[in-house]
């Protein structure tokens, strides 16, 4: 399972949860702007905006999986296994693959309303990037500091739809998962009171009780409405530190331990690591599975008008500070 949301105080946070059993190498990944993207049914592109996020790099190709671009545009891939569905080029329409999806938008995009504007007349391909890549069957979150979109690439066509929460996790597919969110309209962040019988003297046995009624397990349902109440009733001050801590907060609230998910015999998802980018700035922070200090990457200190990617591998070995 994975899960994406977004953040606003002073500047413009975006990131994710990677929850897998397994990890395809992945690495943060700065690419310049003079890198030429070359896509396999659209016009290439030689020049565009620079891009920072977490990618498997193929040969020289940045397979990302979640990026911001310089212009403050985020966008992130996450499962939608039995519901995605990738097309047939088309003629007269904007022929993409799935995994060019991600640089595709971001290269060309300063505002969610030029994202908006660009994916008219899409067809979301499937040509595959080789023969021992399958695809991985996802939809898509794209963000900026005005809001939020979700993309499904499904059988009956493509699905583009306003996402006012900022969040998205996995199956079923996102009407479904807001309808939901009608199901928890009753939660509240304040202690509880007795709404439940008039006749029944049920009481406040404790301090915190606030929230009483979300749902705990690690279901994609349920960490959709989970991470949305949490973002949603999210209080910091807009201070870097502050902003940074509590979107992992936010993301935590669906983190995955070792052992509470089995996908099959003896193999668990776990949050493999937590992304948050501060857009607007083009820093891209993480916390991996085995290291849960915060580490950071920042594009500008790189040469953004270079023409090759910059590639960091992610730092997994635990970092404790000894205090005495
Ligand atoms: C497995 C990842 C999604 C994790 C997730 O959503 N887990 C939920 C699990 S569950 O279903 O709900 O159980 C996805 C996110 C981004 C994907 C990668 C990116 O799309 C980049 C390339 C794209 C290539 O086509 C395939 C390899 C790949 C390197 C992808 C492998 C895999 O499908 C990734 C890593």
């Amino acid at each position: 399972m994975c899960t994406a949301a977004t953040y606003l105080t002073k500047d413009f946070y975006f990131g994710r949860t990677l929850d897998y059993e397994f990890s395809y190498g992945e690495e943060i990944t700065v690419t310049p702007r003079n890198y030429p993207f070359h896509f396999r049914h659209t016009e290439n592109l030689e020049k565009h905006y620079a891009i920072i996020g977490m990618a498997h790099m193929a040969g020289d190709y940045p397979l990302y999986y979640d990026a911001v671009n310089e212009k403050g545009v985020g966008m992130a891939g996450l499962n939608f296994v039995g519901n995605a569905y990738y097309h047939k080029e088309e003629s007269g329409k904007k022929n993409v693959a799935s995994f060019e999806f991600v640089p595709w938008v971001l290269a060309q995009c300063a505002t969610l309303d030029e994202v908006r504007d660009l994916i008219t007349d899409l067809n979301i391909v499937d040509t595959l990037f080789s023969e021992n890549l399958p695809a991985g069957m996802l939809h898509w979150i794209i963000s900026d500091k005005s809001g939020s979109i979700t993309v499904e690439s499904m059988k009956d066509g493509l699905h583009i739809h306003e996402n006012p929460v900022g969040v998205l996790t996995n199956n079923p597919p996102f009407e479904q998962q807001m309808f939901m969110l009608n199901n928890y309209m009753g939660l509240s962040p304040k202690q509880p009171e007795n709404h439940f019988a008039d006749k029944l003297d049920l009481n406040m046995y404790s301090r915190g009780m606030g929230a009483l009624g979300l749902p705990g397990d690690l279901s994609s349902a349920s960490r959709f409405a989970r991470v949305a109440f949490t973002k949603m009733n999210a209080v910091s001050d807009d201070s870097e530190e502050e902003s940074v801590a509590q979107f992992f907060h936010i993301l935590g609230s669906v983190d995955q331990q070792r052992g509470c998910c089995e996908v099959s015999d003896g193999k668990y998802e776990i949050t493999i690591y937590t992304s948050c980018c501060n857009a607007s700035r083009g820093i891209y922070y993480y916390t991996t599975y085995s290291n849960s200090q915060i580490t950071a990457v920042d594009m500008h200190r790189e040469d953004l008008d270079g023409s090759v990617p910059v590639h960091y591998p992610m730092l997994t070995k635990q970092q404790i500070l000894w205090q005495n």
